[in-house]
C-alpha cells in the first residue's frame, strides 16, 4: 500500500535477459514496457522461502495420496507494503496464509517473522511471535462469537497478549472502535446488531487490537456488497496509513487486487508463477497463466486501453495430488513446448521486476536470450521475439 522505494539498480538488458511478455498486441517503439523495478531492498517483515505444506488422504489397502497444496514457494513482504496473492480457487493462496501463521503445519521450508524462524518454534514460544501476524478470513459472521459483547471479543487478544487492567482495556476498545470508523458505545452490543460491513470492521478491530505488524486478509472483503466492499478497503488503506500495517492480500477479485497491492504474486497448482510490481504485473502479464487470469479484468486506463482479448483457460486446474509433469500449466497452456513437458521451469527475472516461472521466457533455441511479445489476434497466439515467431 506505500509504494515502496525502489533501489537504483541497472534496467536488464532487454537483448540478454528474460524478457515481459505483451498482453495481446505487439508492443512499439513508443511503448517499451514497464521500467525495472526490483523489489524493495532492505530486511523483509516476512520471509517465506521454499514452504511446502502437504495434505494426506489415507484410503483403506491403497497408498497414501499427498496433496502438495502449497509446492515450495517463496515470497517476501516489506515493511508497509501489501502483497496480493492471486490464483484460481484452490491453488493453494488459502494453505499459504495458514502454512504461514502455522495453523496448518508446513512440512518443511522456512517463515522468518522479523528475522526470527517460526517453523519449529515450540507452540509456546510461538504464540507471543503469533501476535505480530493477525489473520482476517472471509465471513465476518463466523469471526465473532454471537454470545459476546462486542468489548469481549474485541478485548479477547489483549487478554492473551497483553497485561490490561479493565480500565485500560475499555479505553483500548474504545480507540479500536474509533479506528475502524466505529461509535465506542458500540462495544456493548452484540455481534448480530451489526450489518455485514460493520462486523468486518469488528473483526478488523479485533485482529489489530494487540498491535500485530502483519495482516494476512483471507478473501477479507469477498462476501461484502460493492460499496461496503470498498468502504473496507479504504479502511485498510487508512490502517495502512495511521498504523503502518503490512498486508498479504488474498483475493479472487483482481479489480480490488489491482487497487490495493504494490506488488502481486500468482498462484498456480501450489507454486508462484509469477510475481512482481502490480502495475508491471497487470500491464505486461508475462506468464501465459497471467495473461489467461487478467484477460478477464476490465481495463480501467485509457492508456491500457489496447485490445486485451478474453482467454478462457480449457478445463479446471488438475488435481494437486497428481500434478503434471514439467510445467504445472502445460496441460493449458496455448504456447505449450516440448520442453514444457518435461522440465519445470525456474523463475527468472522479468523487465519491469519481479519473477516468471516459464520456458517462454528462457528455452527454446530460438527463444533464447531475446526479447519477446505474446501477440493474441482472434485464434491466432503468436510468441514473437526479434529473431523468431512461433505460431501456437
Ligand atoms: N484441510 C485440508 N485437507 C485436505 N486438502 C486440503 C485441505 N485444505 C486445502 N486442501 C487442498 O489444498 C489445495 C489448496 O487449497 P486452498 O484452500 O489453499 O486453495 P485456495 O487457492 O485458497 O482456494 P479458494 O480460493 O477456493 O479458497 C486444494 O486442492 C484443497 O482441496
Amino acid at each position: 500500500m506505500s509504494h515502496p522505494a525502489s533501489e537504483a539498480s541497472p534496467a536488464p538488458d532487454a537483448s540478454t535477459s528474460p524478457v515481459g511478455a505483451e498482453g495481446s498486441v505487439p508492443a512499439t517503439a513508443q511503448d517499451a514496457g514497464p521500467v525495472a523495478q526490483p523489489e524493495p531492498s532492505g530486511p523483509a517483515l516476512l520471509e517465506v522461502k521454499d514452504l511446502l505444506v502437504t495434505f494426506g488422504r489415507k484410503k483403506a489397502f491403497r497408498p497414501l495420496v499427498e496433496t502438495r497444496a502449497v509446492d515450495g514457494i517463496s515470497f517476501n513482504l516489506y515493511q508497509g507494503e501489501t502483497l496480493g496473492l492471486v490464483g484460481e480457487s484452490g491453488c493453494g493462496k488459502s494453505t499459504t496464509a495458514r502454512g504461514v501463521m502455522r495453523l496448518v503445519e508446513p512440512k518443511s521450508g522456512s517463515v522468518k517473522l522479523n528475522g526470527k524462524e517460526l517453523l519449529g518454534l515450540p507452540i509456546k514460544e510461538l504464540r507471543p511471535a503469533r501476535k505480530d501476524i493477525q489473520m482476517v478470513f472471509q465471513d465476518p459472521y463466523s469471526s465473532l462469537d454471537p454470545s459476546m459483547l462486542v468489548r469481549e471479543s474485541i478485548g479477547e487478544p489483549l487478554d492473551v497478549h497483553m497485561k490490561m487492567n479493565r480500565q485500560q482495556k475499555t479505553e483500548r476498545v474504545a480507540e479500536l472502535l474509533r479506528l475502524v470508523g466505529l461509535p465506542p458505545d458500540y462495544m456493548v452490543r452484540y455481534p448480530h446488531e451489526f450489518s455485514g460491513g460493520q462486523r468486518q470492521r469488528l473483526t478488523i478491530a479485533r485482529a489489530i487490537a494487540a498491535d500485530p505488524k502483519i495482516l494476512v486478509l483471507d478473501e477479507a472483503v469477498s462476501a461484502l456488497d460493492v460499496s461496503t466492499q470498498n468502504q473496507v478497503i479504504d479502511l485498510l488503506e487508512e490502517l495502512s496509513q495511521k498504523i503502518g500495517l503490512t498486508y498479504l492480500f488474498i483475493a479472487h477479485d483482481l479489480s480490488v487486487v489491482r487497487h490495493i497491492s504494490d506488488r502481486v504474486a500468482v498462484m498456480y497448482l501450489g507454486q508462484i508463477v509469477e510475481h512482481g510490481p502490480t502495475k508491471a504485473v497487470f500491464d505486461e502479464p508475462a506468464h501465459p497463466y497471467t495473461e489467461a487470469l487478467l484477460s478477464a479484468v476490465p481495463i480501467p486506463s485509457p492508456k491500457t486501453q489496447r485490445s486485451r482479448e478474453r482467454i478462457v483457460l480449457a478445463g479446471d486446474p488438475p488435481d494437486p495430488s497428481r500434478v503434471p509433469p514439467g510445467c504445472r500449466f502445460h496441460t493449458r497452456c496455448a504456447y505449450a513446448m516440448d520442453i514444457c513437458r518435461t522440465v519445470m521451469p525456474q523463475p527468472t527475472p522479468k523487465v519491469g521486476g519481479g519473477e516468471v516461472a516459464c520456458h517462454l521466457h528462457t528455452s527454446g533455441p530460438m527463444l533464447q536470450g531475446r526479447s519477446l511479445r505474446i501477440i493474441s489476434t482472434g485464434s491466432t497466439r503468436t510468441i514473437e521475439n526479434d529473431a523468431a515467431q512461433v505460431v501456437a
